[in-house]
């Protein structure tokens, strides 16, 4: 269906046969991001992976995602972090389990914190945990994850933007970012200085290395020899594309620009899409599609920026959706911006993306396995048995655990993390389905809705996981009925990074305790009410009582 969300129109796909139309057919066509001002913000202007734009930059750091950070290889190089994590978890529980008066635990915090120090040691080099920082670091992680799934209504209504001024949520945003910005600098300093200290040349980018994603990325950006994903002439190329950016600045006084907006509104361009939120310039807040009226949005336009000395001339186009400084500003960064790139990377996509998923997927397969005891019973005796004994689970023992991937399967199914995936964009004039799709629409895939659709699945809102078992249906983006990672060029690139950690943790829990909830309960009574978020997780968390067993 196609809905309008102010002035942008948004595509909802909620069957697997549009979703290979969006995905498979045209999957080119819908492959960038929507620009929304929060993420925007707090992703560096969108210099991650998941929230940039289709293009160039997109490109060039995607590459290095896939080809150095979560490749086979690397993920395999931090088999001992996720085992020594996992052991450590397993510990915690039985030492809460036997100490605490009531034995109860708090299942949930323990795949968070197993989550993020995982993802803290693979990317940043250490922990953080325990520290008073570190602490401040998980909560500003959870404020993160909160506010990249907020509905900002200033995306879809430019001219209520200003809402957002004074309900807090632009202030909120604001510090969450500095906070953030002020630990991740630090950590990247650590690291340069470190590098300084023992020689870069220590980082080998085609071994198997224990480095983590901070030196990898300053290596990246410093080597750039053949062999990387980054070649000479594409670091030239992106050199030259860096030259300077088009400031454009439309050719009038700044007083009235800054001022209410003149004119009345131009019918010609009242559907205009003007986003200006994401800018730092205040003057371009103020512009609203009313600015336009009187303009062909064709005028040659010649300026000074009021935070740029440089003074360019360009275009002003309001119906390209395009604030005349903001767009016209976005150049890839260049070798020149190593530590932006380290922390834009490490931190937009390792925790945004990874740390929330990754524990979702331990926390409601958990809670489905509490709520069906018999299938609880099947994995324990399963995984039980290929463990023959053994004091800890070791990552070889999962190539085995079939019904373990099964029961993951069926939860991402039921309860796949980012139940929208993440929104795409239509980059320019399609069909889908005998259907005109303009150049610009947000497409929403509604993987929630597609994977409990009965024309695909028996029985969809039984937790199943057989129906995996002697199945060939994968979640690696060639079944459209299941795509918890999405599919395509945008689809997730941190698959097997995450479900190396989520086996690993529910075999070891499930292997090292017998589960029960408190107070008696039985598993119909637990509550699996969600949370609102870019990810959903369980709006309570999951306690249980853990009975330590012993093979
Ligand atoms: C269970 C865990 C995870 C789930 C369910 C998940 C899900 C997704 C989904 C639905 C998308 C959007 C796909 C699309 O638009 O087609 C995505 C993108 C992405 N994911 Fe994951 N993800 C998980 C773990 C991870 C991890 C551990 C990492 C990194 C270490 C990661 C990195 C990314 C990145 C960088 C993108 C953006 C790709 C792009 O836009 O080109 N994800 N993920």
């Amino acid at each position: 269906m196609q809905l309008h969300f102010g002035s942008v129109p948004v595509l909802v796909v909620s069957s697997a046969v549009a979703a290979r139309e969006i995905m498979k057919t045209h999957d080119l066509a819908c492959s960038s991001r929507p620009k929304t001002s929060i993420a925007t913000r707090l992703t560096y202007n969108s210099k991650d992976v998941a929230f940039s734009p289709y293009g160039e930059y997109w490109r060039q750091v995607r590459s290095i995602c896939v080809l150095h950070l979560l490749s086979n290889k690397r993920v395999q190089s931090f088999r001992n972090v996720r085992e020594e994590e996992t052991a450590l978890m397993i510990e915690q529980i039985k030492h809460y389990s036997s100490s605490s008066s009531s034995s109860l635990v708090n299942l949930t915090d323990m795949f968070v914190t197993l989550t993020n120090n995982i993802v803290c040691r693979v990317a940043l080099g250490r922990k953080y945990g325990g520290t008073k920082g570190g602490r401040r670091f998980k909560e500003l992680l959870a404020m993160l994850g909160e506010l990249l799934g907020v509905f900002n209504v200033g995306d879809y209504i430019p001219w209520l933007a200003w809402m957002n001024r004074i309900n807090g949520l632009d202030a909120k945003v604001e510090n969450l970012f500095k906070e953030m910005d002020e630990f991740l600098e630090g950590v990247v300093e650590e690291h340069v200085d470190r590098r300084k200290r023992e020689g870069s040349d220590s980082v080998n980018l085609g071994s198997e290395s224990k480095h983590d994603f901070v030196d990898l990325l300053l290596q990246i950006q410093q080597e750039n020899t053949d062999g990387s994903p980054i070649h000479r002439d594409t670091i030239k190329a992106l050199i030259l594309r860096l030259k300077w950016p088009k400031w454009v600045l439309a050719d009038r006084p700044l007083g009235r620009l800054a001022g209410r907006p003149p004119g009345r509104p131009d019918e010609s361009l009242s559907t205009a899409v003007v986003t200006f939120v994401d800018c730092d310039c205040q003057l371009s807040r103020w512009m609203t599609p009313r600015m336009f009226a009187g303009t062909t949005g064709k005028e040659p336009i010649k300026g000074r920026c009021p935070l740029d000395p440089l003074e360019l001339t360009g275009q002003l186009d309001p119906r390209q959706g395009a604030c005349p400084w903001t767009r016209q500003r976005e150049v890839p960064p260049g070798p020149l911006q190593a530590d932006r790139l380290a922390r834009s990377l490490t931190y937009s996509d390792m925790f945004v993306a990874g740390t929330d998923t990754i524990f979702t997927t331990m926390e409601w397969t958990m809670a489905e396995l509490l709520k069906h005891p018999q299938i609880m019973k099947k994995l324990q005796n399963d995984v039980r048995k290929i463990a023959k004994g053994k004091l800890n689970i070791t990552e070889d023992d999962l190539e085995n655990m079939y019904y373990l991937k099964a029961v993951i399967k069926e939860s991402l199914r039921m309860h796949p993390p980012a139940p929208l995936l993440v929104p795409r964009e239509s980059i320019q004039d399609v069909k889908v389905m005998d259907y005109d799709i303009v150049a610009g629409t947000q497409v929403i895939v509604n993987a929630w809705a597609i994977a409990r659709d009965p024309l695909s699945w028996e029985d969809p809102e039984e937790f199943r996981p057989e129906r995996f078992l002697n199945s060939s249906i994968d979640f690696k983006g060639h079944n459209f009925e299941f795509i918890p990672f999405g599919a395509g060029r945008r689809g997730c690139p941190g698959t097997l990074f995450a479900m190396n950690v989520d086996e690993l943790a529910l075999a070891s829990v499930v292997h090292k305790f017998n589960l029960s909830l408190p107070d008696g309960a039985s598993g119909e009574d637990l509550d699996m009410t969600e949370a609102a978020g870019l990810t959903i997780h369980k709006k309570n968390p999951l306690i249980v009582i853990p009975t330590p067993y012993s093979c």
